[in-house]
């Protein structure tokens, strides 16, 4: 049977001045509905340009992405994407960012109360009720992915695109968002991928880590399964077996047998 999101044989090929250049050849992944899969990948092995095609930002040149039956050929509202520096309009609230998502996909079809209802209830989800009608100029950067996440979330995508979405946060900070990202997705299910550089991150919110082979041309490499219960603890998983085996596996990928050769 068909999954929910099928990356079908996807291959691009970018144009540069000494001919095409070969950034993913072949990959083939499969994501079921609610599940959540991590990429991980040396640097420009070719993540970014994976979320990219399934965001319908770029296309591929060989192959395609079929979400619930129907091909992606362009952006949309279905597949919402959080970057890594949060891109919130300065001159908006907190609130309003959330409200242009929400009047995008639901005015007309939501009442004004609805709406208002549903802005707020998406930023209590991600805690932040107390600044909705700050600017972004006025909170941190941690809180600012907070309502990058809310505003991705309001449009109730089918896929959620998360390109190291904390990244650039610091280690506390990173961690208070994976916890409030995991409840999120007990209470939501959402289907998401996630880029990230991360691998204890990528082991404690995934069901499937994608370990992606280095380019050019790379691939996927290896797919693990990470079968560890939910609801996830950091602080107990520090001595959990099976996660420090998940742990080392993907390490064991990335810095031996897919070392980066460092020119
Ligand atoms: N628009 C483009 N034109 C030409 N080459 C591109 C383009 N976008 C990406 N590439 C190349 O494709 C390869 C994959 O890039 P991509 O940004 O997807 O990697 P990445 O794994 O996301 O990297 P990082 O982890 O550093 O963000 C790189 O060699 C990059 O230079």
């Amino acid at each position: 049977m068909d999954k929910y999101l099928n990356i079908d044989h996807v291959s691009i090929d970018f144009p540069t001045p000494n001919g095409p250049f070969r950034a993913l050849d072949n990959v083939n992944l499969k994501i079921d509905k609610g599940e959540f899969v991590s990429i991980i990948g040396h640097s420009g092995c070719g993540k970014s340009t994976v979320m990219n095609i399934v965001g319908g930002l770029y296309q591929a040149t060989e192959g395609g992405v079929i979400l619930e039956g129907r091909e992606v050929n362009d952006p949309g509202p279905d597949r919402a994407i959080v970057f890594q520096n949060h891109s919130l309009f300065p001159w908006l609230t907190c609130y309003q960012n959330v409200e242009l998502a929400v009047k995008s996909v639901f005015g007309g079809k939501r009442s004004k109360q609805e709406m208002k209802d549903w802005i707020e209830h998406n930023l209590s989800l991600v805690h932040m009720s107390h600044a909705m009608h700050k600017l972004p100029s006025e909170i941190s950067g941690g809180m600012k992915q907070r309502i990058g996440i809310a505003r991705a979330l309001s449009m109730e995508p089918k896929v959620l695109l998360m390109d190291e979405p904390f990244g650039a946060l610091d280690a506390l900070t990173r961690a208070h968002l994976q916890d409030s990202l995991m409840e999120i997705q007990a209470e939501l299910n959402n289907t998401v991928i996630m880029i990230t550089h991360d691998v204890d991150e990528a082991v404690l919110l995934s069901d499937k880590i994608v370990m992606m082979t280095n380019g050019p041309a790379a691939s996927i490499g290896e797919v693990m399964d990470v079968k560890l219960p939910r609801p996830r603890k950091r602080l107990e998983l520090a001595d959990n077996g099976d996660y420090n085996h998940y742990r080392s596996e993907v390490i064991h990928f990335l810095h031996a047998r897919h070392a980066r050769k460092v020119a």
